[in-house]
């Protein structure tokens, strides 16, 4: 109840400091001292080369800035995330599929890997790379009637094997490998009855405050005791991806730039725009 309170105070009275890159922007509150991450690149926050960099760098402010805790929404009305910018993939050279490749992975580890408290307001669709940044936090509160998976199987690529770790933490082994190999999109209800989100709200606001009401919860716990446990149930994750991490942008480059792959982005660019001007 009293984070609730603050949070409700935080929206008018208490003092906030606000901080910004080109599509990120970020609200602490001084009374909670929790960090609102928006995500802020319209129409549906995909992530190219600078929006990522524009998310690890916020992230670091935050981790850097002694937060309590890191909540992380969309300033989009029906989008979290539609992952990866598929405009920045096609027809890409070897470089640049590289460097985007490196700049989702320099995110994943900064999220993932984060000391804080992580939680994430899914207030619209959070499909592949949005599912991933979702399943990077340790809580998920989301809007009915949206979709979150990792469906890249059904795109005809793969995800790598750190890519899986956030459902690896969440879900069994035996859905999490049906799930993956389905290249499943789950709907709101269905990713609560799966654990994949914890709570469904019916706004944007009530999902913030159950992020708060999570992050919360560690009020009375030591919070470098707190940090150090979480990040021990995840060292074997992080460990795996800095062996391989280099390795896995040659794989990357390597699978995106056949012609094979690349046609079914373009085609897949292509049902996107003719589903959009209906
Ligand atoms: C195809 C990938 C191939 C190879 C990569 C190889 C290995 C990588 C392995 C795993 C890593 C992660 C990969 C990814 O993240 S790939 C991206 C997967 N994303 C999706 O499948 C989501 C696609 N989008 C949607 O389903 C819908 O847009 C969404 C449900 C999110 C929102 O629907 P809504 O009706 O609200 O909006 P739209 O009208 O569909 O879209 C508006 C506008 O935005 C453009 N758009 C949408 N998604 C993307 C995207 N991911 N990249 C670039 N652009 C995107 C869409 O075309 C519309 O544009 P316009 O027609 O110009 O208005």
């Amino acid at each position: 109840m009293m984070h609730l309170n603050l949070l409700r105070l935080g929206a008018c009275r208490v003092p906030s400091r606000l901080m910004s890159t080109k599509s990120t922007s970020v609200e602490i509150n001084d009374k909670t001292g929790v960090a609102i991450l928006s995500m802020c690149r319209p129409p549906v926050n995909s992530q190219n080369v600078q929006f990522l960099r524009d998310l690890k760098s916020s992230i670091y402010e935050i981790e850097n800035n002694k937060s309590r805790g890191l909540i992380l929404t969309s300033a989009n009305s029906n989008v979290f995330s539609a992952g990866l910018d598929i405009l920045e993939m096609y027809n890409a050279d070897k470089e640049q599929l590289g460097t985007l490749w490196t700049e989702l992975q320099n995110v994943w580890i900064a999220l993932y890997g984060s000391g804080l408290p992580t939680a994430a307001a899914i207030n619209g669709h959070a499909p592949a790379g949005g599912c991933l940044l979702a399943t990077a936090c340790e809580y998920r509160a989301m809007l009915p009637n949206c979709v979150i998976g990792l469906n890249e199987t059904q795109l005809g690529i793969i995800a790598p094997k750190w890519l899986m770790s956030g459902y690896q933490n969440i879900l069994p082994q035996r859905l999490a490998e049906r799930a993956l190999t389905q290249g499943r999109l789950f709907t709101t209800e269905e990713a609560l009855k799966a654990g994949l989100i914890d709570e469904i709200v019916n706004s944007k606001e009530e999902a913030l405050e159950k992020c708060l009401n999570f992050i919360g919860t560690f009020a009375k716990v030591n919070p470098l005791a707190r940090s150090l446990t979480k990040l021990q149930f995840r060292a074997a994750n992080i460990k795996e991806f800095e062996k391989i991490r280099q390795k896995d942008v040659e794989d990357f480059v390597s699978l995106a730039s056949r012609p094979e792959v690349q046609k079914v982005m373009g085609d897949y660019l292509e049902n996107l725009k003719k589903k959009s001007k209906k």
